[in-house]
């Protein structure tokens, strides 16, 4: 028998009430402008795509993934990502029209959430993509990018950490002997557990290498020291790793929000080059992430380079400064013999930027509590005259 009350949403669904709404809009339409401005054009992808497809391709860890099955039988999934969506049309067709190709979306993006964990399991992501192009000066684009619209809307404490997928990965393949005790460090690396990994050193005797490498780069050695110690790990990644911090430093205004970290690794496992997070004061979670996924594209059969990040609009929220220059709210009452005035009161009123209701007294049965959802009221009706 199903408990389920009436008013139960499934785990990690959220309703977005309007005072939420509104800032969401606002901030959302901050972003779209700035992302435009910036050579970006806007696409939309459908919610539901094959499981055979975009669910295997996005390689998420599978039990992430909302799957149902259509009415042909087929295992579809909720997209748990844009980018492998993008990748999908550039290759089938956008990037024929358009190469390098610039796109940017607001979408929602579903992933399942344990229980325990009370996260949201809809979330809006704004994101950027830019496939096509190979070049150093593509990613150094999408850290400008991240960086830059930040700013533009207003959050000045943030860092973005930058790490390289070819590295940590080509670390852990070769410090670490044992393919399982790989994965576990990988997830550890994920979820940024250290203390997990500091415990996994202590009772793992092979863990000696990787873990002095781990220690390193935590104390925050620098790459080259890092090469010197490490000398399996002289590699062309550790070559683009290197270059990274050149380009960072030819970024005078940002330079200050980037920092370089060895550690990072993302959820999505088809990065390949420069990867990175994005981290601001008052949250607990990284805002958003991004990489270079080159090998993406040629499963969808076109080999092409891209790179790109997304940003979650609902943590950007919590830690944004609240639009403050909210439209007015105003309440005209009227009755039966006003409603000709009240509709022209509202008009001209529109037409200055308030947000106008017109409502019919008689019908509010607590006009206090209903008065207090507005910034003006206006009352037409015959007792106000
Ligand atoms: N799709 C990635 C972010 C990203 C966009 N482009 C490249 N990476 C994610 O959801 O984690």
């Amino acid at each position: 028998m199903s408990t389920i009350q009436p008013f139960e949403k499934p785990l990690g669904m959220r309703d977005t009430l309007p005072r939420l709404y509104a800032q969401q809009h606002t901030i959302r339409a901050e972003a779209m402008d700035y992302m435009r401005k910036h050579g970006y054009e806007f696409i939309q992808t459908p919610s539901l795509e094959y499981f055979e497809t975009i669910g295997k391709i996005s390689s998420l860890d599978e039990a992430a993934l909302f799957k149902l099955v259509d009415n042909q039988g087929e295992m579809l999934v909720l997209r748990p990502d844009l980018t492998t969506p993008i990748a999908r049309i550039a290759a089938a067709k956008l990037l024929k029209e358009k190469n390098p190709l610039r796109l940017a979306y607001s979408s929602t993006v579903f992933r399942a959430q344990q229980r325990e964990g009370g996260r949201p399991a809809e979330f809006e992501q704004l994101g950027l993509e830019l496939l096509g192009d190979t070049s150093a000066l593509a990613d150094s684009e999408m850290l400008q990018m991240a960086a830059g619209l930040l700013k533009s809307l207003g959050l000045q404490n943030f860092t973005i950490t930058v790490g390289h997928a070819g590295l940590i990965n080509h670390a852990i393949d070769n410090l670490i002997p044992d393919s399982t005790e790989r994965d576990r460090v990988r997830h550890f690396l994920v979820d940024k557990n250290f203390v997990g990994i500091d415990r996994w050193a202590a009772t793992y005797a092979d863990s000696e290498q990787f873990f002095a490498f781990f220690q390193q780069s935590i104390r925050g050695t620098t790459l080259k020291e890092l090469l010197e110690q490490f000398p399996v790990l002289q590699t062309e990644a550790a070559e683009q790793f290197l270059s990274v911090s050149n380009w960072i430093d030819d970024l005078p205004e940002l330079k200050e929000h980037f920092q370089l970290d060895p550690l990072v690794v993302s959820h999505m496992h088809y990065y390949t080059g420069m990867v990175f997070e994005v981290y601001a004061e008052g949250s607990g979670f990284a805002l958003g992430n991004g990489g270079r996924y080159d090998d993406l594209l040629e499963q969808f059969g076109m080999k092409v380079g891209a790179t790109g990040f997304s940003i979650r609009l609902d943590y950007l929220l919590e830690i944004l400064p609240t639009a403050v220059d909210a439209p007015t709210r105003t309440l005209i009452y009227t009755d039966q013999e006003s409603t000709r005035d009240a509709n022209q009161q509202a008009a001209a009123l529109r037409v200055q930027g308030n947000y106008v209701t017109v409502q019919y007294k008689e019908s509010v049965l607590d006009k206090t509590a209903f008065e207090r959802n507005f910034d003006d009221v206006i009352d037409l009706t015959k007792e106000a005259r």
